[in-house]
């Protein structure tokens, strides 16, 4: 069983979708465990997948993955940042990122590379 973290600024959201519905075929056929922040959680279950929601973002939801990250039950994290856009909870973002490199977690930050990534569950 993988654990995949999915995250998505608000202004990335419709990216996160549409990556979720082209994916569907290896996120849901493999043993997968997906957590999310809160309302990017809300929006995967609304994709049709089962999901374990966190806190949203600025309420916590970053640290508590970060905290999922370093307890080591993360193997992956789909994180589509907004960089146009500014996050009152920006230390827990780059709390979340240096973790992942903490622990050697792969982390992608836009679709290309989330593609990349998932490629490697195959
Ligand atoms: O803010 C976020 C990531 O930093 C995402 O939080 P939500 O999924 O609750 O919008």
């Amino acid at each position: 069983m993988k654990t995949i973290a999915i995250i998505a600024h608000d202004g990335k959201k419709p990216e996160m979708v549409q990556f979720l519905n082209e994916n569907q075929e290896i996120l849901h056929s493999k043993n997968i465990n997906i957590i999310a922040t809160g309302t990017t959680g809300a929006k995967t279950e609304a994709a049709g997948y089962k999901v374990e929601k966190l806190l949203s973002g600025p309420l916590g939801g970053d640290a508590q993955i970060a905290a999922r990250i370093a307890e080591g039950l993360v193997d992956m994290v789909i994180f589509f940042r907004d960089p146009l856009d500014k996050h009152p909870h920006e230390p827990d973002i780059f709390m979340l990122m240096r973790l992942c490199d903490v622990h050697n977690v792969p982390l992608a930050t836009n679709p290309a590379t989330a593609k990349l990534l998932i490629k490697g569950l195959v």
